[in-house]
């Protein structure tokens, strides 16, 4: 498709106004929400319900606003110089944007993975251990044990590393590093995991282990997931929502976004045409 026609097709495609589901119940709400780098626009106008226990995909070509949205989330992006946002986000209702909300305790409720696993250089039990104690959460030592040991198993690592809590977290491969960062996440009991391309780092079994484990975390959490992997996407997700130059052209269930989406751009890209 040629330029000109992508970009008709997205002004027509892409009128601000709500979009994904109506039902079931949404753990977040965006509306109208724009993200600017200094003069950049890098997401324009924004409206999407993310549904609570399921996992939402977010797909799209490089530099279309993703990872920001992502970041969006958790207001991630207020450390960033410049930046500038307009509109609403809300999480069971809450503006995260509003003066009463502290973004520490925000991060808190929604979690993040980054691409490259980030474990500190302490050992497996303290990496998991660390949000427990800097947030007070336990009580102790017996309970930071059992916090820990049930983060390990949520993350699908305790039966590998349960002989190996007191070694240097570097020891680890880079499969078991990243879900020893999925469960240093876990640990302080978020109700939202934002994972920006968890798994692109990893090879083909350790990105197996890591979907089937974001398919059993989806019971009790709501997942929102970014993957430059249109078949990770179709695997994973139970709604998709695809992007394109800073704007959510559709966000759909899964099977129909791959299937039969409502959006030609959409079409074009999960085919390959273009993107
Ligand atoms: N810290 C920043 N300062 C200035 N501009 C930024 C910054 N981060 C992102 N951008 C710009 O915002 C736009 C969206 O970038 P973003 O990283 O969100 O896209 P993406 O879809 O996640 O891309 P990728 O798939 O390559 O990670 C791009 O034009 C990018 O150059």
């Amino acid at each position: 498709m040629a330029a000109d026609a992508v970009s008709g097709a997205l002004a027509e495609a892409s009128p601000a106004g709500a979009r994904g589901p109506a039902e079931p119940l949404a753990k977040i709400d965006v509306d109208d929400l724009s993200v600017y780098y200094g003069e950049t626009k890098a997401l324009d106008r924004i409206a999407i319900r993310i549904p609570a226990n399921q996992v939402t995909a977010f797909i799209g070509p490089s530099g279309c606003g993703k990872s920001t949205f992502l970041r969006t989330l958790n207001r991630m992006n207020d450390i960033v110089p410049g930046v500038r946002v307009s509109g609403t986000v809300s999480i069971d209702g809450q503006d995260i944007f509003a003066p009463e909300t502290d973004p520490v305790e925000l991060r808190r409720r929604v979690g993040m993975v980054f691409q490259q696993s980030n474990p500190f250089p302490k050992s497996v039990f303290e990496n998991v251990a660390y949000g427990l104690r800097v947030n007070g959460l336990t009580r102790s030592r017996v309970e930071l044990e059992d916090r820990v040991e049930s983060s390990l198993k949520a993350a699908a690592l305790w039966e590998e590393v349960r002989d190996r809590l007191r070694d240097s977290a570097l020891t680890l491969s880079g499969g078991q590093q990243q879900r020893l960062c999925i469960a240093r996440a876990l640990a302080v009991q978020p109700e939202v995991l934002l994972m920006d391309e968890p798994a692109s780092a990893l090879d083909p079994i350790a990105t197996q282990r890591i979907e089937e484990l974001v398919y059993q975390l989806k019971r009790d959490y709501t997942i929102v997931i970014v993957t430059h992997n249109l078949q990770q996407a179709a695997r994973v997700s139970d709604w998709t929502a695809f992007f394109w130059l800073g704007k959510l052209v559709e966000c759909n269930r899964t099977s129909r976004l791959f299937t039969a989406p409502t959006e030609k751009l959409t079409e074009g890209y999960v085919t390959g045409r273009f993107g």
